[in-house]
Protein backbone atom coordinates (compact mmCIF):
# COMPACT_ATOMS: atom_id res chain seq x y z
CA UNK A 1 0.00 0.00 0.00
CA UNK A 2 1.49 3.23 -1.38
CA UNK A 3 1.44 6.37 0.98
CA UNK A 4 0.75 9.96 -0.18
CA UNK A 5 1.36 12.49 3.22
CA UNK A 6 -0.18 15.17 1.27
CA UNK A 7 0.31 18.64 3.11
CA UNK A 8 -0.56 22.12 3.01
CA UNK A 9 2.86 24.38 2.57
CA UNK A 10 6.61 24.08 1.09
CA UNK A 11 8.71 22.86 3.90
CA UNK A 12 12.47 24.25 3.15
CA UNK A 13 15.39 22.08 4.31
CA UNK A 14 15.87 22.42 8.08
CA UNK A 15 16.01 20.07 11.24
CA UNK A 16 11.87 18.88 10.08
CA UNK A 17 13.01 17.95 6.42
CA UNK A 18 15.84 15.82 7.60
CA UNK A 19 13.58 14.20 10.04
CA UNK A 20 10.58 13.53 8.21
CA UNK A 21 13.24 11.95 4.54
CA UNK A 22 15.14 10.01 7.81
CA UNK A 23 11.83 8.55 8.80
CA UNK A 24 10.07 7.68 5.83
CA UNK A 25 13.34 6.19 4.87
CA UNK A 26 13.33 3.86 7.51
CA UNK A 27 9.55 3.12 7.11
CA UNK A 28 10.31 2.27 3.25
CA UNK A 29 13.08 -0.12 4.02
CA UNK A 30 10.84 -2.09 7.07
CA UNK A 31 7.66 -1.92 4.95
CA UNK A 32 8.89 -3.24 2.03
CA UNK A 33 8.61 -6.77 3.24
CA UNK A 34 5.26 -5.54 4.65
CA UNK A 35 3.56 -4.46 1.62
CA UNK A 36 3.65 -0.90 2.94
CA UNK A 37 5.31 1.77 0.78
CA UNK A 38 6.64 3.44 -0.24
CA UNK A 39 5.53 6.86 1.63
CA UNK A 40 6.28 10.12 0.15
CA UNK A 41 5.50 13.93 1.11
CA UNK A 42 3.10 15.76 -2.00
CA UNK A 43 2.96 19.26 -1.11
CA UNK A 44 0.08 21.65 -2.09
CA UNK A 45 0.24 26.02 -2.02
CA UNK A 46 -2.18 28.06 -3.10
CA UNK A 47 -1.05 31.33 -3.71
CA UNK A 48 -4.28 32.92 -4.84
CA UNK A 49 -5.02 33.13 -1.26
CA UNK A 50 -8.06 31.04 -1.83
CA UNK A 51 -8.17 30.00 1.89
CA UNK A 52 -9.21 26.29 2.98
CA UNK A 53 -11.59 25.71 0.09
CA UNK A 54 -8.52 26.02 -2.66
CA UNK A 55 -6.65 23.98 -0.37
CA UNK A 56 -9.45 21.07 -0.52
CA UNK A 57 -9.34 21.15 -3.73
CA UNK A 58 -5.26 20.94 -4.46
CA UNK A 59 -5.56 18.40 -1.49
CA UNK A 60 -8.32 16.25 -3.25
CA UNK A 61 -6.22 16.13 -6.86
CA UNK A 62 -2.64 15.61 -4.68
CA UNK A 63 -4.64 12.33 -3.52
CA UNK A 64 -4.72 8.94 -5.90
CA UNK A 65 -7.81 8.29 -7.27
CA UNK A 66 -9.60 5.23 -5.04
CA UNK A 67 -7.07 6.40 -1.87
CA UNK A 68 -8.25 5.90 1.88
CA UNK A 69 -8.48 9.35 2.75
CA UNK A 70 -7.69 9.73 6.54
CA UNK A 71 -7.39 13.32 7.96
CA UNK A 72 -5.39 14.62 10.42
CA UNK A 73 -7.23 16.36 12.87
CA UNK A 74 -7.27 17.68 15.94
CA UNK A 75 -10.80 16.67 16.95
CA UNK A 76 -10.37 12.80 15.19
CA UNK A 77 -9.76 9.61 16.69
CA UNK A 78 -6.63 9.11 18.82
CA UNK A 79 -4.90 5.71 18.63
CA UNK A 80 -2.38 4.18 20.47
CA UNK A 81 0.84 3.34 18.05
CA UNK A 82 -0.11 -0.73 17.62
CA UNK A 83 -3.71 0.48 16.85
CA UNK A 84 -1.94 2.57 13.80
CA UNK A 85 -0.50 -0.39 12.98
CA UNK A 86 -3.13 -2.71 13.15
CA UNK A 87 -5.36 0.05 11.14
CA UNK A 88 -3.01 0.12 8.05
CA UNK A 89 -2.42 -3.31 7.98
CA UNK A 90 -6.43 -3.95 7.55
CA UNK A 91 -6.19 -1.22 4.96
CA UNK A 92 -3.35 -3.26 3.80
CA UNK A 93 -5.14 -6.53 3.77
CA UNK A 94 -8.35 -5.18 2.19
CA UNK A 95 -5.95 -4.65 -0.79
CA UNK A 96 -6.31 -0.77 -0.48
CA UNK A 97 -3.47 0.20 -2.90
CA UNK A 98 -2.56 3.50 -1.94
CA UNK A 99 -3.62 5.56 1.82
CA UNK A 100 -3.81 9.51 1.60
CA UNK A 101 -2.71 11.49 4.51
CA UNK A 102 -3.93 14.73 4.44
CA UNK A 103 -2.23 17.80 6.73
CA UNK A 104 -4.35 21.16 6.72
CA UNK A 105 -2.62 24.64 6.79
CA UNK A 106 -3.11 27.75 9.08
CA UNK A 107 -6.52 27.30 8.55
CA UNK A 108 -7.06 23.35 9.26
CA UNK A 109 -9.02 21.30 6.79
CA UNK A 110 -12.03 22.25 4.75
CA UNK A 111 -15.21 20.69 6.73
CA UNK A 112 -15.98 19.41 2.95
CA UNK A 113 -13.20 17.43 2.75
CA UNK A 114 -13.67 16.15 6.75
CA UNK A 115 -16.52 14.76 5.63
CA UNK A 116 -15.31 12.76 3.01
CA UNK A 117 -12.72 11.10 4.98
CA UNK A 118 -12.00 7.59 6.03
CA UNK A 119 -11.06 8.40 9.30
CA UNK A 120 -9.64 11.47 10.91
CA UNK A 121 -6.70 10.61 12.85
CA UNK A 122 -6.10 12.71 16.04
CA UNK A 123 -2.33 13.31 17.93
CA UNK A 124 -4.27 14.76 21.18
CA UNK A 125 -6.47 17.63 21.26
CA UNK A 126 -3.81 20.33 21.30
CA UNK A 127 -2.91 21.39 17.84
CA UNK A 128 0.37 21.56 16.68
CA UNK A 129 2.18 23.12 13.88
CA UNK A 130 1.01 21.65 10.76
CA UNK A 131 5.12 21.12 9.72
CA UNK A 132 5.85 19.22 13.49
CA UNK A 133 2.82 16.80 12.44
CA UNK A 134 4.41 15.74 9.24
CA UNK A 135 7.69 14.97 11.65
CA UNK A 136 5.58 13.10 14.11
CA UNK A 137 3.33 10.80 11.44
CA UNK A 138 6.64 9.97 9.92
CA UNK A 139 7.89 8.57 12.73
CA UNK A 140 4.81 6.91 13.34
CA UNK A 141 4.74 5.44 10.18
CA UNK A 142 8.07 3.97 11.14
CA UNK A 143 7.14 3.02 14.48
CA UNK A 144 3.58 1.07 13.12
CA UNK A 145 5.78 -0.90 10.38
CA UNK A 146 7.98 -2.01 13.02
CA UNK A 147 5.12 -3.02 15.00
CA UNK A 148 3.84 -5.04 12.03
CA UNK A 149 7.09 -6.45 12.22
CA UNK A 150 8.16 -7.71 15.38
CA UNK A 151 10.83 -5.12 15.67
CA UNK A 152 12.34 -3.64 18.86
CA UNK A 153 11.62 -0.59 18.40
CA UNK A 154 7.94 0.13 20.00
CA UNK A 155 8.13 -1.09 23.40
CA UNK A 156 4.54 -0.46 25.95
C1 LIG B 1 -2.10 24.62 12.60
S1 LIG B 1 -3.12 23.23 12.39
C2 LIG B 1 -4.71 23.95 12.05
C3 LIG B 1 -5.61 23.84 13.20
C4 LIG B 1 -6.97 24.39 12.95
N1 LIG B 1 -7.46 24.98 14.16
C5 LIG B 1 -8.01 23.34 12.55
O1 LIG B 1 -9.17 23.66 12.68
O2 LIG B 1 -7.69 22.26 12.10
C6 LIG B 1 -2.63 22.62 10.80
C7 LIG B 1 -2.90 21.16 10.57
O3 LIG B 1 -2.09 20.38 11.43
C8 LIG B 1 -2.76 19.17 11.73
N2 LIG B 1 -2.88 19.07 13.19
C9 LIG B 1 -2.62 20.02 14.11
N3 LIG B 1 -2.84 19.55 15.35
C10 LIG B 1 -3.21 18.25 15.22
C11 LIG B 1 -3.55 17.22 16.13
N4 LIG B 1 -3.58 17.42 17.44
N5 LIG B 1 -3.87 16.01 15.63
C12 LIG B 1 -3.86 15.78 14.30
N6 LIG B 1 -3.53 16.72 13.39
C13 LIG B 1 -3.22 17.94 13.83
C14 LIG B 1 -4.11 19.21 11.03
O4 LIG B 1 -4.05 18.53 9.79
C15 LIG B 1 -4.30 20.69 10.81
O5 LIG B 1 -5.16 20.94 9.72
Amino acid sequence: MRISICAVGRLRAGPEKTLIDDYLTRFDRTGRALGLGPARVVEVEDRKGGGMGAEAGLLRRAAPTGAVLCTLDERGKALSSPELAQRLGAWRDQGRGDLALVIGGADGIDPGLRAEADMALSFGRMVWPHMLVRVMLAEQLYRAATILAGGPYHRD
